[in-house]
């Protein structure tokens, strides 16, 4: 088997792959037709890394991927169970030693099994609204040379965000604070936001993201001088 970084020429055939896995994998039903997937593919190679798998002359197998993301690993549905998408991922192992993410539906569990045999381990699971297919799915990880240093640069670029909502809730909080006439707490409201909260991370549990959002608005409360 050799791999190799694709060339544009491979077009085509990384697209073939593509199709072809997808058609016969644990996965819900592509969304756009055919020829929007080849193109589309087509230009990724231009940007992504994309290397591709070969034997005796014929690509059967490619991996895309990004400085952070695994996007694709697709092998031909003939060719499963020979080592190719293994060999595919130990290439980008050793293309990215300090570690990288990747989405699979949650009903792929073959993937899931394949992915867990080779040392990725389960990060957040979600209930598909973000993906374009709407079907559960979880992110994957492979943690890389230095697991901790990885794990926590995971965690600082989720603080990034949190640190930016909780700056806008509590400007939030504040101004409401400002329209109030009686600015004693309201447990009503606060329950109602606990329950939101436990719709959006239901693994929390509510009791527990009640008391997450109690610790939020007193600390918004007090921040804004009340
Ligand atoms: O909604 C209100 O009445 C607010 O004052 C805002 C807020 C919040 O930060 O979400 C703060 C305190 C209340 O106990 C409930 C909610």
């Amino acid at each position: 088997m050799l791999i190799r970084p694709a060339a544009r020429s491979d077009a085509e055939a990384v697209a073939s792959v593509h199709l072809a896995a997808r058609r016969s994998a644990t996965m819900p039903p592509g969304i756009h037709p055919d020829g929007d997937v080849r193109r589309w593919l087509a230009r990724r190679l231009g940007q992504d890394d994309v290397w591709v798998a070969e034997l005796d002359g014929e690509v059967v197998g490619y991996a895309r991927f990004t400085p952070t993301w695994l996007d694709d690993l697709y092998v031909l549905p003939t060719y499963a169970g020979q080592g190719v998408g293994s060999a595919l991922l130990d290439l980008v192992k050793a293309q990215r030693p300090d570690g990288f993410c990747l989405w699979v539906f949650e009903m792929n569990t073959p993937a899931r099994g394949f992915y867990a045999r080779h040392g990725l381990i389960e990060l957040e699971h979600t209930d598909g609204s973000a993906n374009e297919e709407k079907r559960p799915d979880l992110r994957m990880a492979w943690l890389g040379a230095e697991p901790l240093r990885y794990l926590r640069s995971l965690i600082d670029e989720v603080d990034e965000q949190l640190g930016d909502l909780l700056a806008r809730r509590a400007a939030l909080t504040a101004a409401v604070q400002d329209i109030k006439h009686d600015t004693t707490r309201d447990p009503d409201r606060e329950r109602a936001i606990a329950a939101a909260l436990a719709r959006r991370a239901p693994a929390l549990g509510e009791e527990r993201l009640a008391r997450i959002a109690h610790v939020i608005i007193s600390e918004s409360l007090d921040a804004a001088g009340h």
